[in-house]
């Protein structure tokens, strides 16, 4: 039986509350009583846009996740069609000041908590995965996803870079010519391509045959000793998330300088009208 809990959105105690959303729920986490495995949705129409709010969310349910005893986490959608669009490119184009020094340093927190999950973590991938959505898919273990769908790093392609710790997760899943080629090139690839060059694990037919075959990943380490496991992945991981710990401030100074550049805020604002366009016709 399934114990659904819908996660509060309670502003945390450093949050600015003006920038809190509303009572919508951006995201839910369900445990499996038997499995006891948690399934994180990300729920944010139209597109799983990463904006301050849903990256709180996702924080705070990651949070729940590690406190709860679950057994492993499961990262989802409940968009038929799109596991997330990435950055909310809203959230960069023309930007407040403050707001955006929030936006960037909740989503650093995102990956710390993600990538050094101290539980098994897969992505059930049920539709596009560009960039911060990648970002979020190679933060876990294991990778599961829907065919006809893209997953990649595309972020040249948008005139901006991935940042490092973007690179290290990317790099953790593909071999180096592969990741580096791929970055450059701003490669999406196929479902079908994306398992061919590892990026993905499994193809599924369905969210729900995905999201058995993340449980299946996660059931491996029923036999393993959880201590052994946890403290085994966090020194796997541990060069890369040290040092972003070590580097955050820098990370946050030079994501503003970047994203400031009036050539870039160009390349944003054409971006945004061209998906704005696409969605028109
Ligand atoms: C020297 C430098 C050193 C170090 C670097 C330092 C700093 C680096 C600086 C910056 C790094 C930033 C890293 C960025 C990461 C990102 O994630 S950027 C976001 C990239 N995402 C994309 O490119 C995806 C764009 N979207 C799509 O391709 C498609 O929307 C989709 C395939 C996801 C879904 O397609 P459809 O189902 O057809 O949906 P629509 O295209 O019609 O979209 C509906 C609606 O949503 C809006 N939208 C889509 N994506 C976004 C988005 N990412 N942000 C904001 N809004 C988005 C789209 O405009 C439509 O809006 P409306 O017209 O309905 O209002």
């Amino acid at each position: 039986m399934m114990r659904s809990k819908v996660l509060s959105l309670v502003p945390r105690a450093t949050g600015v509350c003006r920038h809190m959303s509303t009572a919508t729920k951006l995201t839910t986490v369900a445990v499996d009583d038997k499995t006891g495995i948690a399934t994180l949705t990300m729920n944010r129409p139209p597109v799983n846009g990463l904006n301050l709010d849903l990256l709180r969310d996702l924080n705070q349910s990651i949070g729940e996740v590690e406190g709860n005893k679950s057994r492993g986490l499961i990262l989802t959608s409940s968009n038929p069609t799109i596991f997330s669009a990435g950055l909310d490119i809203l959230e960069m184009y023309k930007p407040d000041k403050d707001r955006i020094r929030e936006f960037w340093t909740a989503l650093q927190d995102v990956w710390l908590a993600l990538y050094g999950s101290s539980v098994p973590t897969a992505a059930a991938i049920n539709g596009h995965s560009p960039a911060g959505g990648c970002l979020l898919a190679t933060s876990c273990e294991y990778r599961v996803m829907l065919p006809k769908f893209t997953i990649g790093l595309n972020e040249t392609k948008l005139g901006i870079v991935a940042p490092k710790w973007f690179m290290s997760s990317f790099l953790s899943v593909l071999p180096r010519r592969e990741a580096e080629r791929a970055l450059n090139q701003g490669r999406m690839f196929t479902t079908e391509e994306a398992l061919s060059i590892g990026l993905i694990d499994e193809v599924a037919i369905s969210k729900e045959q995905a999201l058995d075959k993340c449980a299946q990943f996660i059931g491996t380490f029923a036999k393993v000793n959880p201590l052994a496991r946890s403290l085994t992945k966090q020194q796997l991981r541990a060069v890369e998330l040290q040092q972003l710990e070590n580097e955050r401030a820098q990370d946050l100074e030079r994501f503003l300088f970047f994203v400031n550049q009036p050539s870039v805020q160009k390349g944003l604002g054409i971006y945004l009208e061209s998906l704005k366009k696409k969605a028109k016709n």
